[in-house]
């Protein structure tokens, strides 16, 4: 036996969790002690919990693990709840080690700092963005608990809750055991995989369309087997932006860039509105994936897996793991690529050669420049906050990118940045509008603490320019110039101001040649300007919602 809180960290670490992101308050300080003493896991302190919640859920997509975030009862952990959500939402295994009142505090009498409606008022509110929950409030039950909880965030890779009562961090308690994959209907899996099979067999156009929980699961590389073992060609989601990245280039994946409905290129849009079997592993239904389709997509003539349910039409099969079907499947796949690959046009080019004149930089630039670097130094990790900046992340060479593409909370960039550098080791490319750095890039200022160096650019076209694109009228857009580059500064970093391509180019190559601090570039847009992503979604976006009105 040994003392509860060292117990519930080791039982991290056994499930996959290498850090915790974590802001302290007397609710949770005990267990704060034993983090620290223990160092079992290391901890990473940001300034404002939301933050941490982003940079832990970064870091948990990044490294395929678990990430953890620590706060106090009540204001902490009411903090993070918009975080939370978008782990939920977007199917990211966070765990949320949340403080709370021990047993006799909790029946004082008294209403607790803290405390909102009632004492279990965090409890209930977590509920709702948590796929688990366990109060460690007995240590004879936790161990199994615990168990239970790990368990459920890694398999259904959303956020679980676990209370920690401050008075029982020290109790004795069981070693957690690592509970075995929930058992699932191995049968079911071979008659849906034979399902799926003779359909894909007898389909005239299909399409492999993967999204995240392709990622969450560690299924890339057999997924990549999969789309090269049918030759069937493969689209990400909007949200799946940089799926298959280390996969597609090199080894003969049939790769066609991202679906954008109307807002991406009309061949690459093809070869999924023009479908008759789309094929849709680890797939968000949502309306950011989906939604900017020039016709309302029928789903009942997918093949869709997600969420451990697979649908063939109108038949469900539940509790069905996605590596099981993906297995099944590559059980049933040809061993080689038995059909010569299918007529197909050329995936979409993405905008390279930036021309480093001085003519006025401008948000096209933003791909055209990173385009460059990755064709000559290869991928790099990026993480973008949502905003014209995700839209150019989608004119991207393949590249690992996490985002909030589904959720879409601003604020997400720069604490996902430190924490996808936190749980790699390798530099962040963060792309942030001036908006959402406005929220929480601020962060940076931990950077020369914690020994970061991400490269931060900042479109700043001086407005909430997606809020303008799709409200052109809209005056409460306008945010000002903030001067950001001198900020960087202040911050430990190194700021770089830019007008020009030139400039631009000039402040890409000293940023990257710098390490050992952050680097912010700040780009100067003007207020109006965005990427021909952004101009063709919200082009699309009001094409499509005046005909559903007319
Ligand atoms: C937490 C939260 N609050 C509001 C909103 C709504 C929104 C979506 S995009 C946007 C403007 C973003 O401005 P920024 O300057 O960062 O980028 P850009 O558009 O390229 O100029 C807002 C206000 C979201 N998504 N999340």
């Amino acid at each position: 036996m040994n003392p509860l809180g060292l117990q519930l960290l080791h039982a991290l670490k056994h499930h996959g969790a290498r850090e915790i992101f974590g802001i302290p308050g007397d609710f949770i300080l005990p267990l704060f002690a034993q983090i620290e003493e223990s160092g079992i896991l290391p901890l990473v302190t940001l300034s404002h919990e939301p933050s941490l919640g982003f940079a832990a859920d970064a870091a948990a997509r990044m490294h395929c693990g678990l990430g953890v975030v620590a706060v106090t009862y009540g204001a902490g952990a009411l903090n993070v709840v918009n975080a939370v959500a978008g782990a939920y939402a977007e199917r990211s295994p966070l765990v949320v080690l949340a403080g709370c009142p021990g047993e006799v505090e909790a029946h004082s009498g008294l209403v607790l700092h803290h405390q909102v409606r009632h004492v279990d008022s965090q409890w209930r509110i977590f509920r709702e963005i948590t796929c688990d929950q366990v109060r460690l409030s007995d240590p004879a039950t936790a161990p199994a608990e615990l168990a239970r909880v790990l368990r459920s965030c890694r398999e259904y890779s959303q956020p679980v809750l676990i209370e920690v009562p401050r008075d029982m961090t020290l109790h004795p308690m069981d070693n957690v055991p690592v509970l075995p994959p929930s058992p699932f209907n191995a049968a079911a899996v071979a008659e849906c995989a034979d399902e799926w099979m003779a359909r894909i067999d007898a389909a005239l156009r299909p399409v492999l369309v993967v999204d995240v929980e392709v990622r969450r699961f560690g299924l890339e590389s057999r997924v990549a087997e999969l789309a090269r073992r049918l030759q069937l060609p493969v689209l990400t989601t909007f949200m799946g932006r940089g799926l298959l990245a280390a996969e597609g280039g090199a080894a003969g994946v049939p790769f066609h860039g991202t679906y954008l409905g109307v807002a991406g290129a009309p061949e690459t849009s093809a070869l999924l509105d023009e479908s008759d079997l789309p094929v849709m592993l680890g797939a968000i239904l949502s309306d950011s994936n989906f939604g900017v389709s020039a016709q309302r997509m029928d789903f009942r003539r997918a093949l869709i897996a997600a969420h451990r349910e697979a649908r063939v039409g109108h038949h469900l099969y539940q509790d069905i793991p996605l590596a099981a079907l993906v297995e099944a499947l590559l059980a049933r796949a040809p061993a080689a690529a038995a059909k010569p690959p299918r007529a197909l046009p050329p995936p979409p080019t993405c905008p390279e050669g930036l021309v480093a004149d001085d003519t006025p930089v401008c948000a096209a630039d933003l791909s055209r420049a990173l385009n460059d670097r990755i064709r000559a130094h290869g991928p790099m990790h990026i993480v973008a906050d949502i905003g014209d900046c995700l839209f150019a992340a989608m004119e991207l060479l393949p590249t690992p990118l996490v985002a909030p593409g589904y959720y879409a909370s601003m604020g997400f960039g720069v604490p996902a940045g430190i924490g996808a550098q936190v749980a790699t080791g390798q530099r962040s490319l963060i792309l942030v509008g001036d908006g959402a750095f406005q929220m929480t890039g601020w962060e940076l200022g931990n950077c020369p603490r914690l020994g970061l160096d991400p490269v931060v650019i900042v479109l700043n076209n001086q407005t909430w320019e997606m809020i303008r694109a799709f409200q052109t009228e809209s005056r409460c857009a306008a945010l000002g110039d903030w001067h950001l580059a001198q900020a960087a500064d202040a911050l430990g970093g190194r700021g770089h101001r830019v007008h020009t391509r030139a400039q631009f180019k000039a402040a890409l190559d000293a940023a990257f040649a710098e390490r050992g601090r952050f680097q912010l570039i700040e780009l100067m847009v003007p207020p109006g300007d965005s990427t021909p992503t952004l101009r063709r979604f919200s082009e699309g976006i009001r094409a499509l919602r005046a005909r559903a009105a007319s």
